[in-house]
């Protein structure tokens, strides 16, 4: 388990990370009762099989006994039956306990996955492709699946199998065990240099998948700049490229099973058996029977053989899924959610003090060094890459700060409780993210199940969406697109506004929030803001002239860093690069919503 994360759920289970195969045993040995309830089910299902060539040979001894009489044949028969029954419920039971174990492994590393990405830094997420996590997530988590059940299933049953007949094997004759025993070495051995072979192939493919699914998912979420652009040709070869080198390896995959060497020593070893067998039926040392019962037993070694080729090559295939699980799972992420942290209900004072950050090796922001008062608007200005909206990210803790400190109500936001210092703090982004759920959902967000539908729709009216939302034929239930497609812009920010009012947060942050707001609403969305706003502390990035005037207090920011901080009167009196940029915004803005300021 890592030593920092963002989110944790109480009572988790603990499973060993230290490798892919103890990671799958402590999955699977969470069932321990379907566990060995699975494995002593196969133990009998292999003896009952076994016992069936064993009774075979007996009913020929019996039929060359010429003084035998025929009743003991009927026993013989209906031994056979009864055995055939046990064995088929046995298989029965193995088999649905195989399965029970897949699908739960399966959904508990997914639970696992889920659980860990969600407790990851921002960081962390920025450095993933999401098609490659969603692959590790969907199709990566089959491939655990699949090797539980067939392939963990396969592998048992067959090796019992073997252990099971090589036992009978040594019961009809221990000499007959010659050749059996030396196919099982030359077997082991080149079972090993197979799943050598294929270990490093299964691991290619399973990366390769994940590359073509993430440049797969790109174009599709770029689908609108694709088809704009007509950039289809460029996308497909892409995409045949990556597609290629998978199925490069899902031949060498191919070839390696191709070259699978223990179905040709069997044959050679059947043969063998045969002939050690009537050498020994001539040297009167097993009975004609014997010989039967021993090919029988012979001839079930053909299922360990033909079933490893694939059920190892499912097995490898899971290990390295699960390699790339855990990896992703493992990756350290820099923050902690803190529990048990400073929390409690905010004053709203934010103060930098001496703050630089960085996303990598160049600074973002340099020594910043500002406060705003409970209840303060303070909107920041700059040229667009100044720096602004990193600014706002770290006093929630999206990053964490390199140098300095953001404190909140005078405790270092790093002291906070994660979830205490996010839930009171609310923000609404240039690009409204939406999830495809139905409106209620979405404004309700914040709140999870506690919010009440009285208390969505006042906060939709005020943030003057209630209109629009009642337009659509299923009003608050309307479905929203992946993302929000099915909204306007306008649309999209003012759900933001209503969620942001209903979560009712001491501190807000409003990147850009009504610049997509067209001037006939503007009048009513400046309302809601103003609302919005009231007994709030505010970070405000805005071209909205008249927002920038409200403020308390506006910082200007030029590449990274501060240069200089007061009221607009003050910062037009005194600070150029200030009045350039407000000139800037001045000549942005429309005539009718200038008018207004
Ligand atoms: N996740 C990130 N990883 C690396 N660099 C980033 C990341 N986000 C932003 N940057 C870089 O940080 C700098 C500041 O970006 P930021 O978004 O804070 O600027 P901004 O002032 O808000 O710009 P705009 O007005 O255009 O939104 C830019 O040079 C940008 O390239």
């Amino acid at each position: 388990m890592l030593a920092k994360r963002e989110f944790t759920v109480a009572d988790e289970y603990r499973y060993n990370w230290s490798s892919p195969v103890r990671w799958i045993a402590s999955h699977l040995l969470r069932y321990k009762f379907y566990v060995f309830g699975f494995m002593l089910l196969c133990i009998a299902t292999n003896a009952l099989y076994a016992s069936i060539s064993f009774l075979t040979g007996s009913a020929f001894n019996t039929i060359l006994n010429k003084g035998t009489a025929i009743s003991q044949l009927g026993v013989i028969a209906l031994s056979l039956l009864g055995i055939i029954v046990c064995q088929g419920i046995c298989d029965l039971g193995a088999r649905l306990f195989a399965e029970i174990l897949s699908k739960r492994f399966a959904r508990n590393a997914r639970e696992e996955l889920y659980t860990s990405l969600l407790g990851k830094s921002q960081t962390f997420h920025n450095r993933q492709q999401v098609g490659d996590v969603m692959a590790r997530a969907s199709n990566d988590m089959t491939q655990l699946s699949d090797m539980v059940s067939p392939a963990f299933d396969v592998i048992f049953d067959s090796f019992t199998s073997l252990a099971i007949n090589v036992l009978f094997i040594s019961l009809v004759n221990p000499q007959l065990l010659l050749v059996p025993g030396l196919y099982i070495i030359a077997f082991f051995f080149a079972l090993r240099r197979y799943s050598r072979q294929l270990s490093p192939v299964s691991d290619q493919m399973r990366e390769e998948f994940g590359k073509t699914n993430a440049v797969l998912n790109e174009a599709v979420a770029g689908i609108e700049v694709v088809k704009a652009t007509a950039q289809e040709k460029q996308e497909v070869r892409k995409f045949i490229t990556r597609a290629s080198r998978y199925r490069d390896f899902y031949v060498e995959n191919g070839k390696i099973q191709g070259r699978y060497l223990p179905t040709l020593i069997l044959g050679v070893a059947l043969a063998l058996a045969f002939l050690h067998a009537l050498y020994l039926l001539s040297q009167h040392q097993i009975s004609l029977g014997a010989l039967i019962t021993f090919m029988g037993l012979c001839t079930n070694l053909r299922f360990v053989t033909f079933m490893s080729i694939w059920s190892f090559g499912l097995v490898q295939l899971g290990i390295s899924g699960a390699r790339r699980i855990l990896s992703l799972m493992k990756e350290e992420t820099e923050m902690d959610e803190n529990a048990g942290g400073h929390h409690e209900q905010m004053r709203g004072e934010i103060v930098f003090d001496h703050v630089t950050f960085s996303y990598g090796e160049t600074p973002i922001l340099k020594d910043i060094s500002f406060r705003a008062r409970p209840g303060q608007t303070v909107a920041i200005v700059g040229q667009t890459g100044a720096g602004k909206s990193t600014l706002t990210k770290l006093v929630n803790r999206i990053y964490d700060v390199n140098e300095g400190s953001v404190m909140i109500d005078g405790i270092d936001v790093r002291d906070w409780d994660m979830d205490g210092l996010r839930s009171q703090i609310s923000t609404i982004e240039q690009d409204v993210f939406l999830f495809s759920r139905t409106i209620t959902e979405n404004i309700g967000y914040g709140l999870g199940s506690k919010a009440d539908r009285a208390a969505i729709e006042a906060a939709a009216h005020d943030a003057q969406a209630h209109e629009f939302i009642e337009s659509f034929p299923h009003g608050y239930e309307t479905e929203i697109g992946e993302r929000g497609v099915t909204l306007s812009g306008g649309q999209r920010q003012r759900l933001a506004i209503a969620r942001a009012l209903l979560t009712d947060p001491r501190i807000l942050i409003l990147d850009d929030s009504t610049s997509a707001i067209d001037s006939a609403t503007e009048d009513e969305i400046q309302k809601a803001i103003r609302r919005l706003l009231e007994g709030r502390t505010t970070l405000l990035i805005t071209h909205r002239l008249s927002q920038i005037r409200w403020a308390d207090s506006i910082l200007v920011l030029r590449k990274g860093e501060l240069i200089d901080q007061g009221t607009h009167e003050e910062l037009l009196a005194r600070c150029e690069t200030y009045r350039r940029i407000f000139s800037h915004y001045d000549s942005a803005i429309p005539a009718s919503a200038s008018s207004g300021d």
